[in-house]
């Protein structure tokens, strides 16, 4: 148990009811663990002069029909009743993490029909499930334990299924994923050891019930058989007596009672007691260290596909997205053609929902199960990436492309120290043994200028600052001989000073190891500093494709009202930001024509009939605008008057 969850056990135990439930939970267990072996001989010594007397001093719940005391038959039937109800918890856990996790491992559709069934079963009463298993599997114990077993378990592969679902969505996931970790692996490692103490939370109000259904199938005479007896069995022949000795009922009905609220106690103060916590990230240094200046990269080619050299790293040309939705399917990605170079750095840029992370996510097969994804190329060192999953691809990919997300905060697992994160990767595709592993990930700490990182591969997320877990994934990117880094706004969730560490440190890998830098980013000022060369998205389509120096002169008028959105030294103090006006579009209503006609200070009759091809302007740029032509001289982006129909400023050519 590490100090974070012992803190956390700690606390709740501070609190009145939990430290009453952890009390009765560990008499229960007491009772059961030492409790037969005192009182058997007194729980079945019969007394043919005492049957069925009632409450005495002697026998304070009165004796049976064979004279027996009915309060050490009680006691000895702890053992059997608190073990068959957790063997039945044990079935019911078991049975509901295959059920739960097969979704997980079996892909779409077979995922699916195991999700149909159990919703199914879900919709039945516990109850009548129990009675049907209990029915096929045969009257007693054995058979009464699988019943109430499996009769749990679909709440517990609900349970299960919607845990994973929080979980599989984390970074750390993605990032196994990327660095082409097997799915029954990553269970495992990752997803697994994060829903674990939800289970045992939920186990543990799931024993409380299995012994309260464990009574009732005994008390049917459905469970535990003579001459054995649990509490159901005592309260069967309790009711057979119970105008004559109702304490013979009472007594096992209490002790139901008291062990399933303990357990049920324990696991309502556990669940709150862990619910309320945080990650509390503990202050650490963050290491600044000025990066050498990116050496200007060679031109990229224009568009994908049409360059043969073997310097592109990735080829993407006509990359169209698209997830199912109720009114007919969405596609946030529409047609996007583009190519890195080795070395190169290229940004894409773009309101929020323009479609950049989607674009960044089928790069780098992350699209989930649900999501399509169409290209005529899409292509990353010469691999294929709509080819179906293959370990050599997963291989190859994992250690080529890297990716750091937008939040450091979940890009690593909680539950496992940075520095056996950052092996795994190599394990895993380089066959290191652990403690080579392990020497690497240490030095590829101290790559991304991590002090001391011997201590710090040994520490887990949550002692690492924002700024330091970013570095880390860096790290673990380089684990591989990384040829793309894929960086999805990198710098969004840190303060200033760290975002331009960060910038710098990429800048640095880049120039020093030739990696090509795909960043993704709302913020024009950010990439004009890091990359050569910037994407500028529109509702799920690139609008323009320019040098970052020439963003000064962009021919779309999106690219201009979203340089003119970032503020400059120079803005003048008496007048409010330039913003643009309208809101972005919704993916799942596209105009015909131009996207972006809505909210163009240009737009014209044929922008709002034909949609414009994004298409190679004599300045360089590729360009999909009507009126594609440099901004005019005192020209503002906020001002919705429009020009009228402006005149194309040139002519645009095919690539
Ligand atoms: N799994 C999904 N299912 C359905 N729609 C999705 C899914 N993922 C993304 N989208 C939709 O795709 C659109 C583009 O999303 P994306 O995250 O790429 O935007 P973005 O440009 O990166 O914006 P932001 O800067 O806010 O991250 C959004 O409208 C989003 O709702």
């Amino acid at each position: 148990m590490n100090r974070r969850t012992a803190h956390r056990w700690l606390r709740v135990l501070r609190t009145p009811m939990g430290r009453t439930a952890a009390v009765l939970v560990l008499i229960v267990l007491a009772l059961a663990v030492v409790g037969p072996s005192p009182w058997n001989a007194r729980a079945d010594a019969v007394d043919t002069a005492n049957i069925l007397a009632g409450p005495s001093a002697e026998h304070w719940a009165g004796t049976d029909n064979l004279g027996r005391d009915i309060v050490f038959r009680v006691l000895a039937a702890t053992r059997l009743s608190i073990g068959l109800a957790l063997a039945a918890t044990a079935v019911a856990v078991l049975a509901g993490l295959l059920l739960g996790t097969a979704p997980w491992l079996l892909g779409r559709r077979a995922g699916r029909l195991v999700t149909g069934v159990v919703q199914i079963a879900i919709a039945f009463p516990g109850l009548l499930l129990a009675l049907f298993f209990a029915v096929v599997f045969g009257v007693g114990a054995t058979g009464a334990v699988l019943a109430i077993g499996l009769a749990g378990a679909p709440t517990f592969a609900r349970l299960v299924q919607t845990l994973l679902a929080g979980v599989a969505s984390r970074d750390f996931v993605a990032a196994a994923q990327v660095a082409g970790v097997g799915r029954f692996r990553i269970l495992l490692r990752h997803l697994l050891p994060n829903i674990a103490e939800p289970l045992v939370v939920n186990a543990t109000i799931g024993a409380g019930g299995a012994l309260l259904g464990f009574a009732g199938l005994s008390f049917l005479g459905l469970g535990v058989q003579a001459p054995a007896y649990d509490w159901g069995r005592l309260m069967f022949d309790g009711i057979g007596v119970m105008y004559v000795n109702p304490a013979a009922a009472i007594a096992p009905a209490l002790a139901v009672l008291l062990a399933g609220l303990a357990l049920n106690l324990l696991g309502e103060s556990v669940a709150k007691g862990f619910g309320m916590d945080a990650l509390v990230g503990l202050p650490a240094s963050v290491n600044p260290s000025p990066a050498a200046p990116a050496a200007p990269a060679p031109p990229a080619p224009e568009s994908a596909g049409d360059d043969a050299s073997g310097d592109v790293v990735l080829d993407v040309r006509d990359l169209t997205v698209s997830f199912p939705a109720a009114r007919g399917p969405i596609r946030p990605v529409r047609g996007v053609t583009f190519a890195i170079r080795r070395g190169e750095a290229v940004a894409v840029v773009g309101e929020s929902g323009s479609g950049k992370s989607v674009t960044a996510l089928a790069v780098s097969r992350l699209i989930d199960a649900a999501g399509r994804v169409d290209a005529e190329r899409l292509h990353l060192l010469g691999t294929d990436l709509r080819e179906p999953d293959s370990a050599v691809q997963r291989r190859m990919l994992g250690s080529s492309l890297a990716m750091v997300f937008q939040d450091p905060a979940s890009s690593f697992n909680p539950t496992q120290r940075i520095g056996r994160q950052l092996a795994e990767t190599s394990r895993h595709h380089h066959d290191l043994g652990r403690r080579a592993a392990f020497a690497r990930a240490v030095d590829r700490l101290r790559a991304v200028r991590i002090t001391d990182p011997e201590r710090r591969a040994r520490q887990y997320p949550h002692e690492f600052s924002g700024g330091m877990r970013q570095r880390a994934m860096i790290g673990m990117g380089l684990m591989g001989s990384p040829a793309l880094i894929v960086a999805d706004e990198p710098t969004t969730a840190l303060d200033v000073t760290v975002q331009r560490q960060i910038l710098e440190l990429l800048t640095a890998i880049r120039t020093a190891d030739d990696v090509a830098l795909l960043l993704i980013s709302h913020d024009v000022g950010v990439v004009s500093e890091v990359c050569d060369r910037v994407l500028v998205m529109y509702a799920g389509r690139i609008v323009e494709d320019l040098p970052t120096d020439r963003l000064g002169a962009a021919l779309h008028p999106y690219t201009r009202a979203l340089t003119a959105a970032v503020p400059r030294m120079d803005s003048p103090l008496d007048r409010p930001l330039p913003v643009i006006p309208g809101r972005p579009l919704d993916p799942a209503d596209v105009p015909v024509g131009c996207a972006y006609a809505d909210r163009c200070p240009l737009v014209s009759e044929r922008c709002r009939a034909e949609d414009p091809p994004l298409e190679r302007h004599p300045s360089g740029h590729r360009v999909a605008c009507w009126h594609a032509r440099p901004p005019l001289a005192g020209e503002r982006h906020d001002d919705p008057a429009r020009d009228g129909a402006a005149e194309p400023a040139s002519v645009v050519e095919t690539s």
